[in-house]
């Protein structure tokens, strides 16, 4: 029989990451919870033990807090169980850029940026090594529209998508799979807590279709899974973009509408 990787989920307690808790124990996966409402991991602890047969670990963490982040770091370090992470903790941005606060966007950065990047890091040389495992890092669609006047959650969420694609080109040789998974407007509860009633928005994916599509993007090894794209030539045609502009960066000179005029 063989023993399937233990998953370690962050912002496991509600929304997308307690989603993937459940799907991911109805696979027969043991699992790590980590967020910071104990209580309420427990309960889906209790829950998914008991429907599934797994064995769930509640790792209650704060991972803003460097103390916290560290502990989990240790986790994914030394525990070989764990094959699977899904950095999914993060918060959405509450109002406009001028209505930051230096602490506003130090935790709004450091949740959606340092976290999963620290979390990867701490086990990327252990899958590495064994030549086998998986990041799945939530990005989201807002990374690619500064028009939507999220300035600072858009850029983490750029970050995100680049952070996978750069994992992948430096993992996957090794036997690491990386996906960054973007979604659009789900229902959760990122949009309380960022003070958007959800009832505004025009569209809004359920949450278990939004999960059960980017684990069918998991299932294809799929790099960037993004559910709520219809067109999937659309992202082809965005890469394929990328790459022309790409092999016309000449670096020794400047381009011709920069050559100061005589
Ligand atoms: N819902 C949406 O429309 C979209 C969401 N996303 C992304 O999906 C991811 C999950 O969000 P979603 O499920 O929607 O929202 P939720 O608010 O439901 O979930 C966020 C999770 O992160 C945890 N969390 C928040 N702050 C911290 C912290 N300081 N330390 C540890 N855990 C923390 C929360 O748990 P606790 O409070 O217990 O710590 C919660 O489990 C985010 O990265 C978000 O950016 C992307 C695109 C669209
Ligand atoms: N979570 C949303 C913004 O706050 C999104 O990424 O769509």
């Amino acid at each position: 029989m063989t023993t399937l990787p233990t998953v370690l989920i962050t912002g496991a307690s509600s929304g997308i990451g307690a989603t993937y808790a459940e799907r991911f124990a109805r696979r027969g996966h043991p699992l790590v919870l980590v967020a910071r409402d104990q209580a309420r991991m427990e309960l889906l602890a209790t829950r998914l033990r008991a429907e599934a047969q797994v064995a769930v670990d509640v790792l209650p963490a704060d991972l803003t807090q460097q103390a916290d982040l560290a502990r989990v770091e240790a986790r994914l370090r030394e525990d070989a169980s764990i094959g699977i992470l899904v950095n999914n903790a993060g918060m959405g941005q509450s109002g406009a850029f001028v209505q930051q606060s230096p602490d506003s966007i130090d935790r709004l950065v450091m949740l959606n940026t340092t976290v999963p990047t620290r979390l990867a890091a701490a086990v990327a040389p252990r899958f590495a090594q064994a030549g086998q495992g998986a990041i799945v890092n939530i990005g989201s669609v807002v990374g690619f529209a500064p028009e939507l006047g999220m300035t600072i959650y858009g850029a983490t969420k750029a970050f995100v998508l680049f952070l996978s694609q750069g994992l992948h080109v430096e993992l996957g040789a090794k036997g690491v799979y990386v996906q960054a998974v973007l979604p659009a407007a789900t229902r959760t509860e990122i949009w309380s807590r960022s003070g958007v009633d959800i009832n505004t928005l025009p569209e809004v994916m359920e949450v278990g279709e939004l999960v059960d599509a980017a684990l069918v993007g998991f299932d294809r090894k799929e790099l960037v899974t993004i559910p709520p794209l219809h067109v999937a030539q659309r992202w082809d045609g965005l890469n394929q973009a990328r790459q022309g502009l790409m092999s016309d960066i000449r670096q020794a000179h400047a381009a011709e509408r920069y050559q100061p005029q005589a």
